[in-house]
C-alpha cells in the first residue's frame, strides 16, 4: 500500500478507494469526508457531510480492503468493542435483515463502596470529570446529598447507629432514591455513565443493587470500593470532614470525634468486596491507600477499563500544574496557523523571564507546604488530646504527619546541594519538590523549555503535545481560510469540536484530545510538579479537563499568549490561579483566574 509522510512526519497512507467490501470504519481525516464524525452509535449522513477539497471517491483513505471472501458475521446489536465518541464509528452491513439495527448505548453504572472518610466521593468527582472529558456522560449521583437535603434532624453519629430500624430504613430509602434518580438519567437523559456514591456496605445492599439494574439493556455494573488503613490519611481525612455540610460551623474537636463514631457505626455492618461478589460474577475494582494496591476482578468492556487505568494511577500528593502556550513565534505575528516557526525576540524575552518566575514559585509552593503541614499537625494533636490521649503521644503522632510529607515523591529528588544555598526555611530538610517541564516537539515550543537548567529540572519534549495539525491550512491565515475555502471555514465553525481538517493529519479537537489522554493520566500519575509548554489547543483541552468544562466551551477557551496557568488539585476539587506576563516590566502579574470566552468566536486572532 503507498506511504508517504507529510510536512510533520505522520504517515499517510493511500488506500485504493475503490477496494471491495471498504468498511467505513474511521481514519484520520475521514470525519470531513463523513460529514459530523458521527458519534458511534448514529448513522452519519452521507449526504449532510462537510465539504471537503476532495471529492469522496479521490479522498486517499487509510483502510485496509477486507476480502470480499469473508463476510464476518455482523454484530446486529452492541458493539463489543470500544466505542469512542467522534473517534470510531461503526457501520453495520445495510442489507441486514433486521429492519431497523439496534445501535445498544454500552452504559456503565459505577457503584461505590466504603466506609466514611475513604475518598469515595473524591473519586467519584475525577471520575466525574475523566469521562466527561473523553466526551461520555458521566454524571455522580450522592444519598449524603439527598439526605441533608431531606432531613430534619442533625447527621449526628447517633443517626447512622444500624441496630435502630427507623433511621436504616430511611438510610436504605435515601439510598433507593439516588439509584432510582440516577437510572432515570440513564433512560431519558442519553446518560452513558452513571455514578452512584454512597457506602453500600453490605453484601444485600449490593446485590439488590444488581437486581435493580439487571432490566436495563446493555447497562454494566462496576462496583469501586476504596480501602484504607493508613492512619496518618485517615485522620487527615477525619480532619478535612469537618470543613464539610455535616460540620460545617461546629465545634472542630467534638466535631472530630463524632465522625469517628459515625465511622464504628458503619463498621459494624460493613462487608469489604470479595468472594462472594466473586462468586456472584461481579465486576470490581478495590483501591487500596490510595492505589497503592489495586484489585481488579472480571474487568470486561472498555468503559470498565477506563476507570481500572485511571485509578491506577490518581494520588493526593500536593503539587502544582503549570500550563502555559510557548513564547510568541514568528507565525502568531503573521497571525498563520500550524507550522514550525521559530519564537521572536519578544518570545525568546518571555522564556527567560518565564523561567524566573517558576523558579520563585517553586519555592513559595514548598514554604506553604511546610506551613501547612505544621497546621495539620496541630489540629491533629489537639483532636487527639480531646480524644483522651496523652499530650506526648498525640505530638508524636501529629509530627509523623509533616515528616510524612516533607519527604519527596519518588520519581526523583532534586539535588539536595544545588538547593542549599537557598536560605530559607523550607530547606532545611533538604529537599525541593522535584519539577517536570514538558514540550511538545514544535520549535517554538522546545525554544521556551530551553530556557530551564536540566540539573534542576526534568525537562522532556512529547509529540502529543504538538499543535493541532491543520492539514491542507496548516500555515494560512485564518483570512486566507475564509477566502479559499469558505464551506471549510463555515463548517469549522459549525462544529468545532468535530470538525476535522482535511488534508492528510487533518485533526479535530476530539482527535487531540484522544492524543492528550496518556498525557492526562500521566499528570494525574505524578506526584511533584509540572509544567507544560504547550499550544492554543493543548491549552484549551487541559484547562478542559482540571475545569471540568462542557464540551460546548472547550475549542473555544481564552489562552492568550504569554499568560501561565496554575493548577493546585485539593482535597474537594482544585484551585486556580492565572498569571499575565508584563514584557515592559519583564514580571508575571496574577489576574483574576478567567478562560472562558462567552463569545464563541471560533476563531479569534493567534
Ligand atoms: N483512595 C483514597 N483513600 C483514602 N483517602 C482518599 C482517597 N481518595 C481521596 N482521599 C482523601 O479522602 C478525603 C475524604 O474523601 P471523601 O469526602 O471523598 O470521602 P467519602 O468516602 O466520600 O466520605 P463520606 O462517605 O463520608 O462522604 C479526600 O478529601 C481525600 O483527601
Ligand atoms: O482552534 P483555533 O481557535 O483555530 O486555534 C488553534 C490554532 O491556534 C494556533 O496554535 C495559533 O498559534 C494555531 O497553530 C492553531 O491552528
Amino acid at each position: 500500500m503507498p506511504v508517504s509522510s507529510d510536512s510533520r512526519g505522520n504517515s499517510v497512507f493511500h488506500g485504493d478507494v475503490n477496494s471491495p467490501g471498504r468498511s467505513l470504519t474511521s481514519s484520520p481525516g475521514s470525519a470531513s469526508r463523513l460529514g459530523r464524525a458521527a458519534s458511534w452509535h448514529e448513522r452519519p449522513n452521507l449526504d449532510s457531510r462537510f465539504p471537503s477539497f476532495h471529492a469522496l471517491s479521490e479522498t486517499p483513505v487509510s483502510t485496509v480492503p477486507s476480502s470480499p471472501r469473508i463476510k464476518p458475521r455482523l454484530q446486529k446489536k452492541r458493539s463489543v468493542t470500544m466505542s469512542i465518541p467522534g473517534q470510531t464509528f461503526t457501520k453495520l452491513n445495510q442489507s441486514s435483515s433486521a429492519s431497523s439495527v439496534e445501535y445498544a448505548d454500552d452504559k456503565l453504572v459505577v457503584v461505590m463502596v466504603g466506609l466514611p472518610a475513604r475518598g469515595k466521593s473524591y473519586i467519584v468527582n475525577k471520575l466525574v470529570r475523566y469521562y466527561n472529558w473523553l466526551q461520555y456522560s458521566c454524571k455522580a449521583f450522592n444519598a449524603g446529598n439527598l439526605r441533608r437535603k431531606q432531613q430534619a434532624h442533625d447527621s449526628s453519629a447517633a443517626f447512622f447507629d444500624p441496630t435502630v430500624p427507623a433511621n436504616a430504613r430511611l438510610l436504605d430509602e435515601y439510598a433507593s432514591q439516588t439509584l432510582e434518580a440516577l437510572i432515570h438519567w440513564l433512560q431519558h437523559e442519553n446518560g452513558i455513565v452513571g455514578i452512584f456514591d454512597a457506602t453500600n456496605s453490605t453484601l444485600e445492599r449490593r446485590k439488590s443493587i444488581v437486581e435493580r439494574l439487571q432490566d436495563l439493556p446493555y447497562v454494566t455494573v462496576l462496583f469501586i470500593e476504596s480501602v484504607c488503613s493508613d492512619e496518618q490519611l485517615l485522620a487527615s481525612n477525619m480532619m478535612l470532614k469537618l470543613r464539610g455540610p455535616d460540620y460545617k460551623g461546629k465545634d472542630p474537636q467534638q466535631s472530630l470525634l463524632d465522625f469517628q463514631n459515625r465511622v464504628r457505626m458503619y463498621e459494624k455492618k460493613y462487608e469489604p468486596l470479595g468472594e462472594k461478589e466473586e462468586n456472584l460474577n461481579y465486576r470490581y475494582i478495590k483501591v487500596i491507600n490510595v492505589g497503592k494496591k489495586v484489585v481488579a476482578y472480571n474487568i470486561q468492556g472498555f468503559l470498565t477499563g477506563q476507570a481500572v487505568f485511571f485509578l491506577l494511577n490518581f494520588n493526593l500528593s500536593p503539587r502544582q500544574i503549570w500550563l502555559t502556550r510557548h513564547g510568541e513565534s514568528e507565525d502568531n505575528v503573521k497571525g498563520r496557523i500550524g507550522g514550525d516557526a521559530p519564537l521572536t525576540p519578544l518570545g525568546l524575552q518571555f522564556r527567560e523571564d518565564l523561567a524566573k518566575f517558576i523558579a520563585e514559585q517553586r519555592i513559595l509552593f514548598q514554604e506553604r507546604l511546610h506551613i501547612a503541614q505544621l497546621q495539620k499537625s496541630d489540629m491533629l494533636q489537639g483532636a487527639a488530646i480531646a480524644a483522651g490521649e496523652s499530650s506526648e503521644t498525640a505530638a508524636t503522632a501529629a509530627t509523623s504527619v509533616v515528616a510524612a510529607a516533607a519527604v519527596p515523591s519518588d520519581d526523583f529528588t532534586s539535588d539536595p546541594d544545588h538547593d542549599h544555598d537557598q536560605s530559607n526555611s523550607c530547606y532545611d530538610d533538604g529537599f525541593l519538590k522535584p519539577f517536570s517541564v514538558w514540550s511538545s516537539m514544535m520549535k517554538r515550543s522546545l525554544q521556551t523549555a530551553a530556557a530551564f537548567d536540566e540539573d534542576a529540572y526534568d525537562v522532556k519534549a512529547m509529540k502529543m503535545l504538538d499543535e493541532i495539525c491543520s492539514g491542507m491550512c496548516e500555515g494560512m491565515t485564518y483570512k486566507e481560510i475564509r477566502t479559499q475555502y469558505p464551506a471549510e471555514y463555515e463548517a469549522r465553525k459549525h462544529d468545532k469540536l468535530q470538525y476535522r481538517y482535511p488534508g492528510s493529519g487533518g485533526e479535530s479537537y476530539l482527535d487531540v484530545i484522544y492524543r492528550l489522554q496518556s498525557v492526562i493520566v500521566e499528570i494525574e500519575r505524578l506526584q511533584h510538579h509540572v509544567l507544560i509548554i504547550g499550544h492554543r489547543v493543548i491549552m484549551r483541552i487541559i484547562l478542559a479537563y482540571f475545569l471540568g468544562c462542557g464540551r460546548e466551551d472547550i475549542a473555544y477557551l481564552n489562552v492568550p499568549l504569554h499568560t501561565v496557568y496554575c493548577i493546585e488539585p485539593r482535597p474537594y476539587g482544585t484551585d486556580t490561579y492565572q498569571y499575565n506576563y508584563d514584557p515592559v516590566n519583564r514580571r508575571f502579574v496574577q489576574v483574576p483566574f478567567s478562560v472562558v470566552n462567552k463569545a464563541h468566536d471560533a476563531f479569534e486572532e493567534l
